[in-house]
């Protein structure tokens, strides 16, 4: 679960947010929409212990996450948090199986191969696991993306904007498939996003302005 009390950021003087507050329990999905620029990648890299507030609070897991020392925030990120963000970062010369695999290793210093493989399977991957990352498509990146957030089975997975590059079909698909995995895995889902597609498909949601 994750909540947020009137939380600020700024980059600087000329760019100020102050956050409406927002709460999202486990198994559910929480949309945060809002036009270009009005800070919603930057919201969710305050809620992911990439940024820190100014002022408010975090909450994620019965845990206030912005008084933690650098170490600290990266251990908890690593063990809680799931992000699929818009650029994927991958390791080009490992292999998609790999890829996954390696979040395990720097979260839990185990490489959880058999559940990256099975995770990879699940979500249709099966025959892509020895593949480099820029031999699939941009949907199946996606995919492996959400199994690499998925593999430490977070509290709490962040998705900045998982569909606008997708078209109609495959962008049903992967929020389907999101708030799915979310239900299963009994995580807290947030994601932020300006594409109108989805704001049809989930009743829960928040707009930035
Ligand atoms: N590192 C930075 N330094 C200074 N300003 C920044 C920085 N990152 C973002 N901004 C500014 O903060 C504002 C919010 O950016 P942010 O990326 O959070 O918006 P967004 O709602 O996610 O936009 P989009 O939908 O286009 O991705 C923008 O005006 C942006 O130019």
């Amino acid at each position: 679960m994750i909540s947020t009390k009137r939380i600020t950021f700024s980059y600087g003087k000329s760019m100020m947010f102050a956050f409406p507050d927002i709460v999202c329990n486990e198994g559910e999905t929480l949309l945060v929409t809002g036009n270009s620029g009005v800070g919603k990648t930057t919201l969710l890299h305050l809620l992911g212990g990439l940024l820190r507030p100014e002022s408010g609070e975090i909450v994620i897991d019965n845990t206030v996450i912005n008084s933690f020392s650098e170490r600290k925030l990266d251990h908890f990120r690593g063990q809680n948090i799931g992000l699929v963000l818009q650029q994927s970062h991958f390791i080009e010369a490992f292999t998609v199986l790999e890829n996954v695999a390696l979040a395990s290793w720097l979260a839990t210093g185990k490489q959880k191969m058999e559940k990256a493989k099975q995770l990879l399977e699940h979500l249709d991957l099966g025959n892509h696991l020895h593949k480099l990352p820029s031999q699939l498509s941009v949907g199946q990146q996606q995919r492996v993306s959400i199994a690499r957030a998925l593999i430490n089975e977070p509290k709490l997975l962040l998705a900045d904007e998982p569909t606008s590059s997708l078209d109609d079909e495959n962008a049903f698909k992967v929020a389907d498939l999101l708030e799915q995995l979310a239900k299963e895995f009994k995580t807290a889902l947030v994601i932020v996003t300006h594409d109108s597609r989805l704001k049809e498909r989930f009743s829960n949601q928040i707009s930035l302005s």
